[in-house]
């Protein structure tokens, strides 16, 4: 892991309210440069209004983010929001359009052009192993082939921090390996991944560190191994990590 000593992004008493419903309680979180960082919780935790406010797609929040120790307002501000990549929960593709075409849009609206453009798009195709399909509309494919795409959009142009919701649901066993496969290969090269899920499989397959959330707060944060020596239980896993946090199964929903 490439570390230094200024957190890539760092959170500072984030809050996030809808009406009185609180999402977002008092985060505070640093995560280093290159990290692979895991967000795991419940349905309900908080993770995806978390990763909503750091992609700019909420504004009203409070609290302080800040991005390589600069203050960090991805809503109002595009220049910042250009280090952000953001896989949303919910596909974000026009079925009408062919894989490359989707590609090519998407990465028009992140302000690529002209060359770059067409060699980003090689890159996402081959990122989603769907250079056979470039042509086809998207449509037609699977809830796995349309994730790679959802996954390969969103790193079109290269962002200093990808953010992920919770992005296999509904996938296949191949394209989840698949997934897998593109995101370790990305946070090798540098890029620096936040990954939300409830799957504590994935956190502890792909993820270090860990925040554990819940209720709006981070409960436990480590690496797997050391959460569970935080709960005295060396040989514990996330699951029993969760239930010794919060008396409660991570499975409940
Ligand atoms: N648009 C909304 N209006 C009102 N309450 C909301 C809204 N979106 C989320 N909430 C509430 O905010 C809390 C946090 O939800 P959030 O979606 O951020 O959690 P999550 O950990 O991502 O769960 P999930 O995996 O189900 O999306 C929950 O209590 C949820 O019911």
């Amino acid at each position: 892991m490439n570390q230094t000593s200024t957190p890539l992004l760092e959170l500072n008493h984030l809050s996030y309210h809808y009406g009185k419903q609180v999402a977002v309680d008092s985060l505070d979180l640093q995560v280093a440069e290159g990290s692979f960082f895991g967000l795991l919780g419940p349905n309900g935790a908080g993770k995806t209004t978390s990763i909503q406010c750091i992609a700019g797609l909420l504004s009203q929040w409070s609290g302080k983010m800040m991005f390589r120790g600069e203050p960090f307002q991805p809503a109002e501000n595009v220049e910042h929001r250009k280090r952000i990549g953001f896989v949303p929960q919910d596909l974000a593709i026009y079925d009408d359009l062919t894989a490359m075409e989707n590609l090519d849009f998407f990465g028009r609206l992140a302000g690529l052009a002209g060359a770059e453009l067409t060699a980003q798009v090689d890159r996402a195709l081959e990122l989603a192993g769907l250079e056979s399909r470039a042509k086809d509309r998207t449509g037609a494919f699977s809830g796995g082939m349309k994730r790679r795409l959802n996954l390969a959009i969103g790193q079109l142009h290269q962002p200093e921090l990808l953010l992920l919701d919770e992005p296999t649901a509904g996938v296949d066993p191949q394209s989840r390996a698949h997934l897998f496969d593109a995101l370790t290969r990305l946070n090798e090269s540098g890029m620096t991944i936040v990954y939300t899920t409830h799957y504590m499989e994935e956190a502890e397959r792909l993820c270090d560190p860990i925040a554990i959330m819940n209720a709006g707060k981070v409960i436990g944060l480590g690496s797997a191994k050391q959460l569970a020596e935080d709960v005295g239980d060396p040989n514990a896993d996330l699951e029993t990590v969760f239930l010794s946090l919060t008396g409660r199964s991570l499975r409940d929903e």
